[in-house]
C-alpha cells in the first residue's frame, strides 16, 4: 500500500506505484541534501563572522576584490570538473559573499558607534 498523495506531482502519478516510489526516494536525497546546504552555509557563516571582526579590529574593508577573484576562479573549475554550470556556481557564490559583506560593513558600522541598516 502507498502512503496518500502529499503533493501536487504525486498526485498526478496517482496510481503509478513505481514512479512514485522513485519520485519519493529523489525527493529524499534532495531533502537531506538540503539540510547538509543549510549546515555547511551555517559553518561558514560562523567563520565569514570571525574574518568580519577581525577586519573590523584591524580596520581592513569588509570587501577583498583580489580574494573574490580567485574564489571565483577556483570554483568555476570546480564546478565544471563536477559537471554543474560554472555560471551558476559563479553566481552562488556572489550571492553569499555579497550577504557576507553586508555582515562585515555591519560589523564595521557597530564598532565604530554608527548604525547601518
Ligand atoms: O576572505 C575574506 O576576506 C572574507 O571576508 C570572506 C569572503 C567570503 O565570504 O569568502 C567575503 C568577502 C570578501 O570580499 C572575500 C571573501
Amino acid at each position: 500500500m502507498t502512503d496518500q498523495p502529499t503533493s501536487g506531482a504525486e498526485r498526478t502519478l496517482g496510481g503509478n506505484e513505481e514512479a512514485l516510489a522513485k519520485l519519493r526516494t529523489l525527493r529524499g536525497s534532495i531533502d537531506n541534501l538540503d539540510a547538509a546546504l543549510v549546515h555547511l552555509l551555517a559553518e561558514r557563516f560562523k567563520c565569514t563572522q570571525e574574518v568580519g571582526e577581525l577586519k573590523a579590529a584591524h580596520d581592513l574593508p569588509p570587501a577583498d576584490p583580489a580574494r573574490e577573484a580567485d574564489q571565483i576562479d577556483r570554483l568555476r573549475r570546480l564546478a565544471a570538473d563536477a559537471r554543474l554550470d560554472p555560471a551558476f556556481a559563479e553566481k552562488f557564490l556572489n550571492f553569499i559573499i555579497d550577504e557576507v559583506v553586508r555582515h562585515h560593513r555591519a560589523i564595521a558600522a557597530r564598532q565604530d558607534g554608527t548604525t547601518e541598516e
